[in-house]
């Protein structure tokens, strides 16, 4: 399919009027065609009003239809084909395998969302039925239902292009939810994204939604995006990126006169624990494993293990010696933007020019585009006193703090912001330790996992990609796995409201064979 730089409004297809977005080969440098002209504030308006005038008929989509939809994009996502595959590497640098993984796990997130769709929990219907001769009064006729919160505006990721992007978690989420979604593109893979959107754009159509269900706007700025966030017809936020973009739109979103959630996945170091036990047993194992997730993607996954804590002895040598070994042997990776790759530059030389951190191992020179793997040391009071060693380095860079026992470790982690993930290394007889840190790792992280490292989510129900500040905006709840859909539905009570007034889903005779709690108790079905 041939690239035009539209963006895409409803049913429309037009090039914007404002400076162009120009996608640049993540590799080369070279800049790529076509451009991709900026939306104006009127494109905005109409990207809004369309998706304002979709809310109340895309809503009350039955699910078979709803869900249906979202077979359709992702079977539409298919069809692209070869042409998605290489626009999307030239664009992000990104080798195939990991896009086309990528590609399927878009594919099938859309696919467990239509099935929860269609299953129907999510709309979560409570009916209490009336007590007309309870004593001393009465109850009344009780039955809730979840809605669509309304339209929600959606930022990629710059570093799942697929996964997280135009189609990604909080579009699939919102679409799911019954929200119409407005995105505006990440400025690094246009051309991906494009293709992505005229990949919905289709399935709109072809499902006989209302076209304002979704809407794609390009920006070379930022004015597109933040009106976005300010305007009064949206109603939630989804967005992947950096701490100070998400807080930028977190900002405007809490000075409107109406207030909407921002749902902002943002920074994270990812504490990597290694206990005692497991160090002794299995440290040499254990580094290379770390080198291997913390290179992954050229280390731009915001579950990337940026911080290691151990105490020192045999095992540790062991560790940073074959961690070191790996991370030298690795060849520099190309990273998504010059801007990301300068960022993460400057963040290598911080580190390396601070007085009381040591480098372990650095990887492969590489050219202009690309970074090479780091690897430092500090010990735990350097940690504790310096709040900038908390900091992430977006890219393949790693601190190892040593904490001289497990109660410096304790207030290493009793330090640290708000987490995505935790990673413990265990061997059994480490299992009253990590007991102990359990309640704390709970407060501090949305994942805790043994024996692994973060990257890699899966998309799954019992997920949580989330965690408290600043990892996100917003600690109760999660952008990837099926809750991520709850975030866009809120929930309305109807009292003795006559059955042939009420919405389907909560009729007497069931027509859309929901699941219900009746009396707070599951129906049997
Ligand atoms: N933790 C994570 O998951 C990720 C972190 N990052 C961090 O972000 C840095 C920059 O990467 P980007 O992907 O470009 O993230 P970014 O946060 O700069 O941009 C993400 C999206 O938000 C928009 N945006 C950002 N600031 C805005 C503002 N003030 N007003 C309106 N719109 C705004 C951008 O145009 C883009 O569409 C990286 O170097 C890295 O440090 C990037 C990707 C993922
Ligand atoms: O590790 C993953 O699979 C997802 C990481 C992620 O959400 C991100 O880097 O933005």
């Amino acid at each position: 399919m041939t690239l035009r730089g539209e963006n895409l409004i409803g049913a429309e297809a037009r090039r914007g009027t404002e400076a162009a977005v120009r996608a640049v080969a993540a590799a080369t440098g070279e800049s790529l065609e076509p451009d991709f002209p900026g939306a104006s504030l009127g494109d905005l308006d109409r990207a809004c009003a369309l998706a304002e005038a979709a809310f109340d008929t895309y809503r009350e989509t039955d699910p078979e239809t709803r869900a249906g939809f979202l077979e359709a994009i992702a079977a539409n996502i298919l069809e692209t084909g070869d042409a998605l595959v290489t626009r999307c590497m030239e664009e992000t640098g990104l080798p195939r395998p990991r896009i086309e993984g990528e590609r399927a796990r878009t594919v099938g997130q859309l696919r467990l969302f239509a099935d929860v769709v269609r299953e129907g929990s999510s709309v979560a219907v409570r009916i209490d039925p009336a007590l007309p001769d309870r004593k001393p009064l009465p109850r009344p006729d009780l039955r809730l239902r979840r809605i669509a919160v309304g339209p929600v505006a959606v930022f990629g990721a710059s570093n799942f292009p697929l996964a997280f992007s135009v189609a990604g978690g909080d579009t699939a989420s919102a679409l799911a939810a019954g929200c119409p979604v407005v995105v505006k593109a990440h400025p690094a893979h246009p051309g991906t994204s494009e293709l992505v959107g005229r990949a919905i754009q289709k399935a709109v159509a072809s499902c006989g939604l209302p076209e304002g269900t979704f809407s794609l706007l390009f920006d070379a700025g930022q004015s597109i995006g933040q009106g976005l966030v300010a305007d009064p017809r949206i109603a939630a936020v989804g967005f992947t990126g950096s701490r100070r973009g998400g807080t930028a739109l977190m900002a405007i979103a809490a000075a409107r006169p109406v207030p909407i959630p921002v749902y902002a996945e943002m920074s994270s170091i990812n504490p990597v624990l290694l206990f005692p036990g497991a160090l002794a047993a299995r440290g040499a194992e254990i580094g290379q494993a770390f080198a291997a997730s913390l290179t992954l993607g050229a280390g731009q996954f915001c579950t990337n293990p940026g911080l290691i804590l151990a105490l020192p002895g045999p095992g540790l040598d062991a560790f940073l010696e074959a961690a070191g070994a790996a991370l030298r042997d690795s060849p520099a990776a190309t990273m998504l933007t010059p801007g990301i790759q300068r960022a993460y530059r400057e963040a290598v030389a911080r580190m390396a020019g601070h007085a009381a951190v040591t480098r372990i191992a650095e990887g492969a020179e590489g050219r202009v585009t690309q970074g090479r793997a780091s690897l430092f040391a500090t010990d735990s009071d350097v940690f504790l006193a310096d709040p900038a060693l908390q900091e992430e380095m977006f890219g393949a860079s790693g601190l190892v703090v040593r904490c001289a026992d497990l109660a410096a470790m304790r207030a290493v982690l009793e330090h640290l912001e708000g987490q995505l993930t935790a990673a413990l290394h265990l061997a059994p007889e480490d299992h009253a330790a990590a007991r102990d840190l359990l309640p704390l790792l709970e407060r501090r992280v949305g994942r805790i996992l043994v024996n692994g490292f973060g990257t890699g989510v899966e998309v799954a129900h019992a997920m949580v990609h989330g965690g408290p500040y600043p990892a996100t905006s917003d600690g109760r709840t999660t952008s990837v796995g099926s809750l991520a859909i709850d975030r866009f539905l809120r929930p309305v009570s109807y009292q003795d409201v006559p059955d042939a007034l009420l919405p389907a889903a909560l009729q007497a005779a069931n027509p859309l064979d929901l699941p219900r709690r009746i009396d707070g108790v599951p129906e049997r079905r």
